[in-house]
Formats: C-alpha cells, sequence, structure tokens
C-alpha cells in the first residue's frame, strides 16, 4: 500500500499541515478554500479518524494587519504573529463550525515538544480534545520563541505533534504535488518520486543542499526533514499539492503525491519510547493475579495493587513491580502518587468514593503499558 489513498483509509490518526500560502492569499484567509478543507475534515471524523491541523498564517496576516513589510527580523515576525494569530483562529473557527466541529488552539514551542513533562501535558491535552470531538489546531508559538530555540517551521512542528498524538499518517498540504528529483519551477525535467522507502543523501540533495533551491523559504528541505522524524516513529507522510478546493478529498481519491513510508507502527514506537525512560519517576508494586493479567495484555487496575513507591505526577513513567520486587512492566500512570496509593487494592467501582472524584479505570491502561 504505498499511495495516499490507502495510507489514508488504513490510518486511525492523520495529522495534517497547512503552509501559509495556501490559506493566504493577498492580506485574507481563502475563505472558500478554507470551508472545503474543512468538509474534508469533518469527512475524516465521520470515517473514525481523528485529526489534528497544524496552521501556519499567523505572521503573513499580522503583516498585513500591523502594515508591516516582509522582513527577516525575528521582533517584527512575532509581533506579526502575535497580532495574525487571532485573525488565523477566528477563520479555522468560522469554518469549522459551518463543518459542524468545535476548534481549540494550542501554541507549542521547541521546548513543550523536548521536555517530557510539558509533553505529556500538552499531549494529554490533545487526548481529551480529540476524545470529545473536537479538532486541535496547532501553530508554533511565534511570539514567545527565541532565534536559537524554534522551530521556524511549521513542517517539522509537525511532525512532533504527529509523534505526540501517535499519528499513523503526516500529510504536509504545499504548492507542489511531492517531491520532485529537482526543484520542478526551475528544471522543468525532474521527476516526480510517487514512493520513497528510505531517506538518504541523494534524497536529502534532491530536496535542495545549502546554497541550492531550497534555501530562503525551507522548500521541501523541512518537509523531508519532518518526514525523517515521522519515519523513525512509525509514521507515514504524504507530500501533497494543497490549492485546488477539498485537497484532502483528492489525496482520497487518488491525487498524485509522494508517500515516504514509516519504519515500524506508531504503537511499537511508543512504548519503545516507554520502556527506554532513563529515570522512571516511582513505582507500583503488584499482586500476583495482576502479574498474570499483564502478561495477558491487560491494563493494570488499581485493584492489583499492593504499594506505591516515590512521589509523581500523572502521565509520568513507572516502574511495575512483582511481589517478589522484580520490574515486569514500565508504564504511564493516569493519577498522582496520592492518587494512587488512595485507590490501591480498590475496586474500579470504589474509585469515584475513594477519591471523591471519577477517574479512569485503569491505573496502568495497557496502550501505555509495555513488558520488561
Ligand atoms: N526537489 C523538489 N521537489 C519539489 N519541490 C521542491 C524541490 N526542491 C525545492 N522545492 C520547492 O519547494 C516548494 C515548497 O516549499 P514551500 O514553498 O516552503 O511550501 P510550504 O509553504 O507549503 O511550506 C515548492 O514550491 C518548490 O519550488
Ligand atoms: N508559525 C508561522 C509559520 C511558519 C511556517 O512554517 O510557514 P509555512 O512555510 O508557510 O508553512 C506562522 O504562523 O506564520
Amino acid at each position: 500500500m504505498n499511495d495516499a489513498a490507502g495510507r489514508i483509509a488504513a490510518a486511525r490518526r492523520v495529522t495534517v499541515k497547512i503552509g501559509s500560502s495556501l490559506l493566504i492569499e493577498g492580506e485574507d484567509v481563502r475563505r472558500a478554500w478554507l470551508d472545503s478543507v474543512a468538509e474534508d475534515l469533518a469527512a475524516l471524523r465521520a470515517a473514525g479518524k481523528h485529526t489534528v491541523v497544524v496552521s501556519s498564517g499567523a505572521v503573513a496576516l499580522g503583516r498585513g494587519k500591523l502594515g508591516l513589510k516582509r522582513s527577516a527580523r525575528l521582533d517584527l515576525k512575532q509581533a506579526a504573529a502575535a497580532a495574525g494569530q487571532p485573525r488565523l483562529m477566528a477563520a479555522w473557527e468560522a469554518a469549522m463550525a459551518r463543518a459542524g466541529i468545535p476548534t481549540a488552539q494550542l501554541l507549542l514551542t521547541v521546548e513543550d515538544t523536548e521536555s517530557r513533562r510539558r509533553w505529556l501535558n500538552a499531549r494529554a491535552t490533545m487526548e481529551v480534545l480529540l476524545r470529545e470531538g473536537a479538532l486541535p489546531v496547532v501553530n508554533e508559538n511565534d511570539s514567545v520563541a527565541t532565534e536559537e530555540l524554534r522551530y521556524g517551521d511549521n513542517d517539522r512542528l509537525s511532525a512532533r505533534v504527529a509523534q505526540m498524538i501517535r499519528s499513523d499518517v503526516l500529510i504536509l498540504l504545499s504548492d507542489v504535488d511531492g517531491l520532485y528529483t529537482a526543484d520542478p519551477s526551475r528544471e522543468p525535467g525532474a521527476e516526480h518520486l510517487p514512493f520513497l522507502d528510505a531517506i538518504d543523501e541523494t534524497i536529502e540533495g534532491f530536496a535542495g543542499g545549502a546554497g541550492s533551491a531550497g534555501v530562503g523559504t525551507g522548500g521541501m528541505r523541512t518537509k523531508i526533514a519532518a518526514a525523517r522524524i515521522a519515519r523513525g516513529f512509525g509514521c507515514a507522510t504524504i507530500i501533497a499539492h494543497g490549492h485546488a478546493a477539498n485537497p484532502l478529498r483528492a489525496l482520497q481519491h487518488g491525487a498524485r503525491a509522494t508517500v515516504i513510508a514509516a519504519s515500524g507502527s506508531p504503537a511499537g514506537a511508543y512504548k519503545q519510547w516507554i520502556a527506554g525512560t532513563l529515570e522512571p519517576a516511582g513505582s507500583v508494586t503488584i499482586d500476583e493475579g495482576a502479574v498474570r493479567a499483564l502478561a495477558g495484555g491487560k491494563s493494570l487496575l488499581p485493584a492489583g495493587v499492593r504499594a506505591v513507591g516515590g512521589v509523581f505526577e500523572r502521565g509520568v513513567c513507572l516502574r511495575v513491580l512483582d511481589p517478589a520486587g522484580r520490574e515486569v512492566a514500565r508504564g504511564l500512570s493516569a493519577y498522582t502518587s496520592a492518587e494512587a496509593q488512595a485507590i490501591a487494592g480498590c475496586v474500579s467501582a470504589a474509585i469515584a468514593e475513594r477519591l471523591g472524584y471519577s477517574g479512569p479505570d485503569e491505573l496502568i491502561h495497557r496502550d501505555d503499558l509495555v513488558l520488561v
């Protein structure tokens, strides 16, 4: 299944990145086009797929609003982003409301995607939004980012977002229908590449090395960098043309694109990430029945917990120990240490009464658990 349509059909979670050039014309949003994207996103939802959008456009809209000229100066870009972001979100909000889907805004920085704690918090927010049927619309928090610590391009940010929500597919909508052997706007003879199973130096060379066509805009280079990140955690990347109406539907109907395959699956990579936690924040000791349940692929319920070690927040990685103190698993805790202590040994039906509020039935959900 090397075509974009097949990948999208099989995906459970999809991240879509939309560049400024698609969204904005002159100084305003291409509203009719955005309505068509909203329709496509609603169709993905109706097909049971969880979708997140990474949308550029704040800087371009803010420039128009403030009457600023194009400039490479970071402070001017930051001011433009601050002025343009509300306009960008207003456009998304209006388009998605017409499609019957509530939107939510997340502004992320490099730090949010690099620090484990902030990552987990952003992820938890995203999960609730997806569960509640909202469309998270993400952009870089340009106004607080620094020169040394900013993505600067939403291609790589979208790969991190795809990782955060465990997307199977990352769709980069651009003004070109994929990767060519050279920049097609400069070399008419350049060949289109429909499918890549790996990213090597030759491929990176196509996307424009230093001093060649890609410099300045980010161009294909940041898209290949994004595909490389996505590939590493089990997510395929699709680079596609997005300028015409209903660009996602067009892809689902076989429009030409470049597909870059993933290595492994998002779930596998996620579990590797959990297993690779250097310093788990605490531990839970479980009884024999729970050890058997985990070995059988079940979640860890509070009923099987005998003791809780350490002081920890929700979402952190815990060691799961058998009655003899041997580590049998690792997983992300759905509760804080204080809560875990309060509900240890407790049947699921009694959790709400014990805590005074309701919470998940599982202390560690099987999706967040890996046997060691
Ligand atoms: N090998 C290549 N294949 C396709 N496009 C390329 C290649 N090298 C450079 N490009 C350029 O990259 C552009 C897309 O990047 P960019 O303008 O940054 O898009 P976006 O705004 O969608 O992020 C294309 O219009 C094309 O001119
Ligand atoms: N965060 C910036 C967008 C940065 C970016 O990657 O732009 P683009 O190359 O148009 O996708 C903004 O909202 O204007």
